[in-house]
């Protein structure tokens, strides 16, 4: 299925129709589960993570073979309140990076097999700063969108989504806020390194936006007035791979609160996603807590580009290697219990 997003309506009437994981295939991966040569449950949360799989490939002996990570960046109208340590040209200069293979996910992509793209989202016109009014009109939140949904490869069998963009964790922090409650402070932290009285003004910044959209309404809207470009393609991206059964794992603070915008707006939305790490970013704990999603691996990253998801992708490669690859007691002539 591909849809064309020309308002929310349309994200709206694919969000309702999303496909499940098949049962059958997550029957017979537990049957197999059950009959490989290894104590009963003793490869631990691989053994979940493999029938996960299984169920949203359709296959109870699924094998994955084409990783893809897709980093989108944006700019942030709201990078000018001073809220990051860097200045916003660096997301450009990094989106070249990334092209020319110098960042760290270019380095972890090809550790771990997966096809890299690079998305840059209207580079030269940020977003609205979200103090003033909505980050994006309707216009430029589906068109951001739409990007994220047609940069999924339909022959990728695993995604992992990421960004770049000087400011974005001061939107990520208003969505936490927004779509999660709590206090500003709870949501808002370093960033690239961010501390002290500068820290005080991002926390205002993030308090003083979410004051001004609480009422916007549901998770999608709320992207469209908190959130960046690069964050809405995230979740346009994480969006097709659902239409299309491919797994995703999710990245850092960043990704996880655009990917929290779709659970909002559509309980259920993020039932093929696991979380592959969590970041050292303070808030990201909370935010995988509030959608119930346990982190494959907590390493103390505080980076985004996909970074994190990049390496849980050999976590979950391990977990289906040996669901799939593994002999059953009867086919090694193990005694079983
Ligand atoms: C050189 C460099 C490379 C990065 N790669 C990811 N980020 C990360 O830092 C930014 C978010 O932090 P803040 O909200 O404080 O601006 C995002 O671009 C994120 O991907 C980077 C940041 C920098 C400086
Ligand atoms: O968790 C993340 O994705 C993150 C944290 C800090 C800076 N950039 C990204």
């Amino acid at each position: 299925m591909t849809a064309i997003f020309k308002t929310l309506t349309d994200v709206r009437n694919v969000m309702v129709a999303l496909p499940g994981a098949h049962a059958d295939a997550i029957t017979g991966a537990e049957a197999r589960n059950g009959q490989l040569t290894k104590p009963p449950g003793a490869l631990g949360r691989l053994e979940d993570l493999a029938i996960w799989y299984a169920g949203w490939r359709g296959t109870d002996r699924p094998v994955i073979t084409s990783p893809q990570i897709i980093v989108f960046a944006g700019n942030h109208g709201v990078a000018a309140r001073g809220v990051s340590a860097f200045p916003p040209e660096v997301t450009e200069q990094m989106v070249l990076n990334f092209q020319h293979g110098g960042a760290a996910i270019n380095q972890l992509a090809k550790t771990f097999g997966a096809k890299m793209d690079v998305h840059a989202l209207s580079l030269d016109t940020p977003t609205e700063d979200f103090t003033q009014g909505p980050a994006m009109s309707e216009h430029a939140l589906c068109a951001a969108l739409q990007t994220g949904w047609d940069a999924v490869d339909v022959d990728a069998d695993l995604l992992v989504t990421g960004e770049m963009g000087i400011g974005n964790t001061t939107s990520a922090a208003a969505l936490g806020h927004a779509l999660f409650g709590g206090d500003a402070s709870d949501w808002t932290g370093a960033g690239t390194g961010v501390a002290g009285a500068a820290l005080d003004a991002k926390t205002k910044v993030v308090a003083d936006g979410v004051a001004l959209h609480s009422a916007a309404g549901d998770g999608l809207a709320l992207l469209g007035a908190l959130g960046g470009r690069e964050l809405a393609a995230m979740a346009g991206a994480i969006l097709r791979a659902r239409t299309l059964r491919i797994p995703v794992i999710l990245d850092g603070f960043i990704c996880t609160a655009a990917a929290a915008c779709l659970e909002k707006a559509h309980p259920g939305a993020l039932d093929h996603t696991v979380a592959g790490h969590q970041s050292d970013e303070q808030a990201h704990a909370r935010m995988l807590q509030a959608l119930g999603k346990a982190p494959l691996l907590q390493l103390g990253l505080r980076l985004g580009e996909a970074s994190g998801g990049a390496l849980a992708i050999g976590v979950l490669q391990g977990a289906v290697a040996c669901h799939s690859g593994m002999a059953t007691f009867a086919e090694a002539g193990v005694s079983d219990a």
